[in-house]
């Protein structure tokens, strides 16, 4: 996907066009030059599957024969460090793809575009492969735009990336697939501490910054959730603790998963935001817990509620097969993209 550069209207600047992805018959970049480099960076939370795609990019460039591949260490702080950049191989990415996490390690902070294109400039790739979520999409179109501004070659690709699978326009981003399967495990516990201890509420959350899908489909796959409750919802908190009371008093116990994003909707945040520029949520998990506790306390009736919070336990495991293959293939369209001299692109699976 690209956006429409045809400036003569403020509706084309917001233009998005779709153009297959794949190889294409003309480079725009020499592989063989020695000239030719490219970089990959990674940036906001981790998520499975990020080490699949930096393998896989680099084993694609060094397939056309890019031999000056740089890992940026620290998201796009760690572009105004280009001594600290690392020298990737295939050799040296073979066997990422089965951990968590990623080699390039995350961070979140802005440099200032023209001030880290000079820096960029120190090894000069002529390709820069940026993965993550909405914020670096933001940051890889401002990057973008300098490089049209100051007249500088330099193909700008985004790698869609968020566990949360908040990207509209694309189905689905990776890391998502692995991210239900474990959250489903953790709902599955919930279950289990619910019907095996007397008076029991298994409550769970789970990640979505704004978002529920996380939540959702792991409520959906675990089948045996009473509530789930996420910030896309206008929840009227009287009547959800009533139906729990309701679920207590006729099966004696019952599954609670809420969504993270509901720290933001149920109850309010600080407004205190992270280095990303990201607000910082209130934990609505206790919070959850203290509520419904309270509510029992000041009905007389019994209670013990089971809290899991599996959030890292979930963003930190190596991706599944689903995710694996997916990765590969946006890690290939993101490099054919490059090569071809697409720019202020994104990668699609297809
Ligand atoms: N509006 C913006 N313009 C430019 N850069 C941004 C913007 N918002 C965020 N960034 C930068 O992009 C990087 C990643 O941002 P952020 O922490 O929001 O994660 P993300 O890419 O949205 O991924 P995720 O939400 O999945 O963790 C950070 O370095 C952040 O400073
Ligand atoms: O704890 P961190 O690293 O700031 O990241 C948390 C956020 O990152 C995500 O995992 C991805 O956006 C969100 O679900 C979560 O709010």
């Amino acid at each position: 996907m690209c956006t429409d550069q045809d400036t003569s209207s403020p509706a084309h600047r917001c233009a998005i066009l779709r153009t297959r992805a794949g190889p294409r018959e003309t480079l725009h970049f020499d592989p063989h030059d020695p000239a030719s480099a490219a970089a990959i960076v990674s940036c906001g939370g981790i998520c499975p599957g990020l080490n699949c795609v930096i393998r896989e990019i680099v084993n694609m460039l060094w397939a056309y024969g890019v031999r000056r591949i740089y890992g940026i260490k620290g998201g796009y702080k760690g572009v105004m460090e280009p001594e600290e950049w690392l020298e990737l191989t295939p050799e040296k990415v073979k066997d990422i793809h089965t951990e968590g996490g990623t080699m390039l390690i995350s961070d979140r902070g802005n440099p200032p575009h023209l001030e880290s294109l000079a820096a960029r400039d120190l090894k000069n790739p002529s390709a820069c492969l940026q993965t993550g979520g909405d914020g670096t999409h933001k940051g890889a179109m401002q990057t973008f735009e300098c490089t049209m501004e100051i007249d500088h070659e330099c193909a700008v690709v985004g790698v869609p990336k968020t566990i949360d699978n908040d990207v509209p326009m694309i189905d689905q981003t990776f890391g998502f697939d692995t991210a239900c399967t474990e959250a489903t495990k953790a709902v599955n516990s919930a279950y289990v501490e619910a019907k095996g201890n007397a008076n029991c509420i298994g409550l769970v959350k789970l990640m979505g910054r704004h978002c529920g899908f996380i939540a959702m489909n792991a409520a959906l796959a675990a089948r045996d959730v009473d509530v789930c409750l996420i910030p896309e919802m206008d929840i009227d908190l009287e009547k959800v603790l009533q139906h729990i009371e309701h679920l207590m008093r006729t099966k004696g116990h019952c599954v609670i998963v809420v969504a993270e994003g509901c720290g933001d909707t149920l109850i309010q945040s600080s407004g205190e935001k992270d280095a990303g520029g990201n607000k910082i949520l209130a934990d609505v998990g206790p919070w959850l817990k203290d509520t419904i506790t309270a509510r029992f306390k000041t009905l007389g009736l019994p209670l013990t509620i089971k809290y899991i919070d599996p959030t890292y336990m979930i963003r930190s495991v190596a991706a599944n097969s689903y995710d694996s293959t997916y990765c590969s293939v946006l890690g290939q369209m993101a490099v054919h993209g490059a090569m071809a001299g697409y720019s202020g692109i994104t990668a699609p699976c297809q």
